[in-house]
């Protein structure tokens, strides 16, 4: 019977069938001459194709890089639906991408690499043997917030082991949970409803920071930066503060810490703070686990401040009394209704103890904090450092002053938060200080941006730097003669019908993104604002304060680039004096 096996293939080269081969030549091999037998043996053999292969080896390697900038050009000129986004040219053949300028200086990396991040669509990035995309362009990134099944777990999880030590039991939790961040599971998940860790979690986001339990947080941090900002510096004339950054360490942190957790943390572990900034200062090191190596202190100030969390969970369990719940259901042990309802949560959920507790909830004060105070430092510095714009600010904070019946005074804070040029300062400074990354994964399908399939399981990432270094949108019209790297807050201010310049964010989506975005968004932004807005007004309403340090120290750190907002390159000295009658 005739063998059907090597018919034609269309596309593929005709070869002669195996079994005609041998037939023909084996038996007939050895009767061959031998030079007829080395002339025949084998191509490769023949020194001008080894030649010819080297050559196109050659060529490959050495414009290997030439190949892949055309393609990358050509794929993203390609018109229609369905586009795979382009590969970006890396230099190493199968390696992929080395971006060692990426350790050395991230920012710049990602402000001036010429297609990774500038590109406005996305593209796809070989990292050794994996890929990844990374999505840019307003009009991608709106896209991206308006998707409803991406997952930003993956990362999350990581953080929390690598950052926070949460035990590898726990950390199983978040890997297996595929249930999704809705109410309603996906249909065909099976994590039990106890172990829906990523929708039970960010619904007690939700719950406390954006529902009534705000309320209640709000009226208590106002209290206690109210308190800590009077009693800054009591006494007459200018004294030497060695670093502003102190004040926003200690007392607004602080004054957030009580707010949220009650006084019982701060006061029984007096090195808490210190530890807490120790690990925020530490967190890429601690993220790539190479604190092992070099930053062994972060690690012990990460461990005391576990036990810390720890010890107050374990106070707070022993001490609770139901009747202690106050109208709004926080109590002065566990300080907020939300600490107290996560307990119960978390230990109900598999793998999860006191240990994997207290890494949630440091994780969750370390987010509450590091991003707000270092924020609310550069818009004290911007208020600060400009007088005409100090002139300007304490007017406008002048003008939401109220006196209580005792006389006593205080900011009418919702008028306070609508601000003109207060607002400006703060949109301005997020934009410049705050450096983030965006992770998303899409963990049902693939994912269609635009014109553009992005396979399904791979990581995208997005970052708010170029974006908020686009000098394209930043530059237009009548911010053209300041340059995007200048802090400008009438970047927000447009002419309303009336003629009157206003704060706006209109036009800014996907230009514009310090509180990232879609079902991810930050749930602290409102209270971020609070603690941001109130901390200058108090500031400017009580004290005069002048720069006296390095100019080169006060610039922008890029320490940590990547986790939101970045701190200043070094100490920060100031002289303070309390203005008269304040
Ligand atoms: C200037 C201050 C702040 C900035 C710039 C900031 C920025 C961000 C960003 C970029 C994200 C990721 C959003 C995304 O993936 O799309 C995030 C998430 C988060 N932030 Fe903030 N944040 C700030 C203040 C706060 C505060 C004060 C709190 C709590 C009181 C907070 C709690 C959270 C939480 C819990 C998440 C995780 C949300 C989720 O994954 O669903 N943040 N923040």
């Amino acid at each position: 019977m005739g063998s059907p096996a090597f018919e034609h293939v269309p596309g593929f080269t005709y070869l002669p069938s195996v079994e005609h081969n041998f037939s023909h030549n084996f038996s007939s091999a050895q009767s061959f001459p031998i030079s007829l037998r080395e002339e025949t043996s084998s191509w490769q053999d023949l020194p001008n194709v080894k030649t010819i292969a080297a050559v196109v080896a050659f060529i490959f390697v050495v414009f290997h890089y030439n190949i892949l900038e055309f393609l990358f050009s050509f794929n993203a000129r390609r018109q229609g639906q369905g586009k795979v986004p382009p590969l970006v040219p890396h230099r190493l053949p199968f390696f992929g991408n080395v971006p060692l300028s990426y350790l050395w200086n991230a920012r710049d990396f990602v402000v001036s690499s010429r297609y990774a991040f500038s590109s406005k669509h996305p593209v796809r990035v070989k990292l050794a043997f994996q890929e990844f995309y990374i999505l840019q362009g307003a009009k991608n990134i709106t896209a991206l917030f308006k998707q409803q099944a991406l997952s930003a777990f993956a990362v999350h999880g990581t953080l929390l082991r690598t950052v926070f030590s949460l035990p590898e039991s726990a950390a199983q939790v978040y890997y297996k949970d595929d249930s999704g961040e809705h109410e309603k599971p996906h249909a065909d998940s099976k994590v039990q409803p106890h172990n829906r860790v990523d929708f039970l979690t960010r619904s007690s986001f939700h719950k406390f920071l954006t529902g009534p339990g705000l309320a209640p947080l709000n009226r208590r941090f106002e209290r206690n930066i109210t308190e800590r900002t009077s009693s800054l510096k009591p006494n007459q004339g200018w004294s030497r503060v060695p670093d502003l950054m102190e004040f926003f360490q200690n007392d607004v942190t602080a004054a957030v810490v009580d707010a949220m957790c009650g006084t019982h943390l701060l006061e029984a572990n007096p090195g808490f703070l210190e530890d807490f900034w120790a690990i925020d200062h530490n967190v890429m090191t601690l993220f790539t686990r190479a604190s092992r190596f070099f930053a062994s202190q972060a690690e012990a100030a990460r461990d005391r401040a576990l036990a810390a969390v720890k010890n107050w969970h374990q106070w707070a369990r022993y001490n609770f009394d139901p009747d202690s719940v106050g109208p709004d259901g926080d109590d002065p042990y566990w300080g907020t209704k939300f600490f107290r309802d996560r307990q119960n949560m978390f230990l109900g959920m598999d793998g999860f103890n006191a240990d994997a507790v207290a890494s949630q909830e440091l994780a969750f004060l370390w987010g509450a904090n590091t991003n707000s105070i270092i924020s609310a430092f550069w818009v004290a510095v911007e208020c600060f450092r400009d007088s005409a714009l100090l002139v300007k600010i304490r007017e406008e904070v002048g003008s939401c002053i109220v006196l209580e019946d005792g006389g006593a005074r205080r900011f009418d804070i919702p008028k306070l938060l609508r601000q003109t040029m207060l607002q400006a300062v703060f949109a301005e400074t997020l934009r410049l200080r705050v450096n983030g990354f965006l992770v998303r994964r899409p963990m049902r399908s693939d994912l269609k941006i635009n014109d553009w399939v992005l396979k399904k399981d791979r990581f995208c990432l997005t970052s708010s730097t170029p974006a908020h270094m686009d000098a394209d949108f930043w530059c237009q019209g009548p911010n053209k003669d300041h340059p995007v790297d200048q802090f400008y807050p009438d970047r927000f201010l447009k002419p309303n019908k009336e003629g009157d310049l206003e704060f706006s964010l209109k036009g800014t989506e996907g230009s514009w993104m310090p509180f990232g975005g879609g079902t991810h968004i930050c749930p602290g932004k409102t209270f971020a604002k609070q603690v941001i807005f109130l901390t200058a007004a108090l500031l400017v309403t009580q004290y005069d304060i002048e720069f006296v340090g390095d100019k080169e120290d006060m610039k922008m750190g890029t320490r940590n680039f990547g986790f939101g907002t970045l701190g200043p390159r070094g100490k920060v000295p100031v002289m303070i004096r309390r203005r008269v009658g304040f």
